[in-house]
């Protein structure tokens, strides 16, 4: 085969794509099917359908069941890279062709590796790939709740790099919490496109495209499914259908992650409500999304747990892997982010450092937001005519004043 022939049919990351979704969703009808025959079992032992009935869907089990296999089998990656090899071969190496015959042969070698690995996963833990360096992407964004009502989010667009943290702020009714919706497919955007890793979210991808994405929300009572902590964080993984064996390390690493180690075999109702949010991000952190939303997750503790989740919010941004994005009120919260993303009237009105938000007179309380308390004291301070160079750190405010 020649050059030319064969890139004009070679096979892409995207063939990889489609294969990966079309074997993720036989999988998750196979195992579907499974769960609906094995109940049909027991209907049929207590006369509840007839012989005929449970004939048609055993039928129907093995036809879903071929067509997984089948799927498996698949020849077509092993021989795009067969043609790869030959194209190699008929190049000679003085020809100029040879180099990108070799480029072409390494890039069928990945494909069928990744497809092998596919194949080893059985589509159950088929992640879409990362198109792009930026998490999330939104470009002119709008959504209404309903025809008549006026737009809740008006030509939102920013983009945040992986690994950053995102803090979203806004007065009440701003549009933050649409926002979030929106990012976990929950509402779908009247005009705009959303983007996870460079992949465009659509009814399609849905399901895949959340695996990206993990949510702790306000109140730690509801979140709770198991008997204790341990059976709770567990509860996640087996959703997933993750391996058994590995289920006791994911969950010691993730109990780990928010200090929890020693709480594993405790009842998640008698903790406090810091321990529970901490459980909470445990169980979310065990699925290992990329991207974790944080949706005023501190608005109902104490100040103790306030401290406790938003330590642990930094030392996650600082392990560099994931990306946060936290909607919140607490205005002492914004002084961790890398950028403050600023909502006001369903509008993203700044989107910059914390310190280019808070340092701009007037501005935070012109759409009704407090400044944090340390920038309070500071401009309390200079009123008073103590010499106060800016600097959203108490340490050093202290001293500072120590010099004064
Ligand atoms: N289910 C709904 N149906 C109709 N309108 C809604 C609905 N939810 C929110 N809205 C409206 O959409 C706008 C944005 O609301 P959203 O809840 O996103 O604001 P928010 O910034 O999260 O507020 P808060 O800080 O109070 O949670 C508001 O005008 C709100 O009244």
């Amino acid at each position: 085969m020649q050059l030319k022939e064969f890139k004009k049919n070679k096979l892409t990351e995207h063939d990889i794509e489609l294969y990966r979704t079309e074997l993720n969703e036989l999988y998750k009808k196979k195992t579907l099917d499974n769960d609906q025959l094995f109940i049909a079992k027991t209907q049929l032992l207590n006369n509840e359908i007839s012989k005929e009935t449970f004939k048609t869907m055993k039928a129907e089990n093995t036809r879903i069941a071929k067509e997984f296999t089948t799927s498996l089998k698949t020849t077509k990656f092993k021989d795009n890279l067969k043609n790869a090899m030959n194209v190699v071969k008929s190049t000679r190496a003085e020809n100029q062709d040879y180099i990108e015959a070799n480029e072409e042969l390494n890039y069928a070698k990945q494909l069928y590796e990744e497809f092998r690995l596919i194949v080893k996963e059985k589509g159950r833990s088929a992640k879409i790939l990362k198109l792009s360096d930026y998490a999330i992407e939104i470009d002119h964004l709008n959504f209404r709740y309903n025809a008549e009502f006026p737009l809740a989010l008006k030509d939102v667009s920013f983009k945040i790099n992986h690994g950053e943290y995102i803090a979203v702020i806004g007065h009440n009714g701003s549009g933050k919490s649409t926002l979030s919706k929106i990012l976990i497919g929950v509402l779908t955007p009247e005009k705009g496109i959303v983007k996870l890793f460079g992949n465009v979210m659509n009814s399609q991808n849905i399901d895949q495209i959340r695996q990206f994405l993990g949510i702790v929300f306000q109140n730690p009572d509801n979140q709770f499914i198991g008997s204790t902590v341990r059976a709770d964080i567990a509860f996640g993984l087996e959703n997933k259908r993750v391996e058994p064996k590995e289920m006791p390390r994911i969950i010691e690493e993730s109990a780990k992650k928010v200090r929890m180690e020693n709480f594993l075999d405790n009842e998640p109702l008698n903790l406090s409500g810091g321990q529970k949010q901490r459980v909470a991000i445990a169980s979310t952190l065990a699925l290992n999304p990329d991207i974790l939303i944080f949706d005023e997750a501190t608005s109902m503790l104490d100040p103790k747990g306030k401290r406790e989740i938003k330590e642990i919010m930094v030392e996650l941004r600082n392990q560099g892997n994931k990306t946060i994005l936290s909607i919140t009120h607490d205005m002492d919260e914004i002084l961790n982010a890398d950028k403050v993303l600023v909502m006001n009237n369903g509008e993203l009105i700044r989107y910059g450092t914390p310190k280019e938000v808070i340092d701009e007179e007037g501005f935070l309380e012109s759409i009704h937001l407090g400044i944090p308390f340390i920038a309070q004291v500071e401009k309390e301070l200079k009123k008073a005519g103590f010499k106060i160079n800016k600097t959203n750190d108490m340490d050093n405010l202290v001293k500072q004043l120590w010099k004064n």
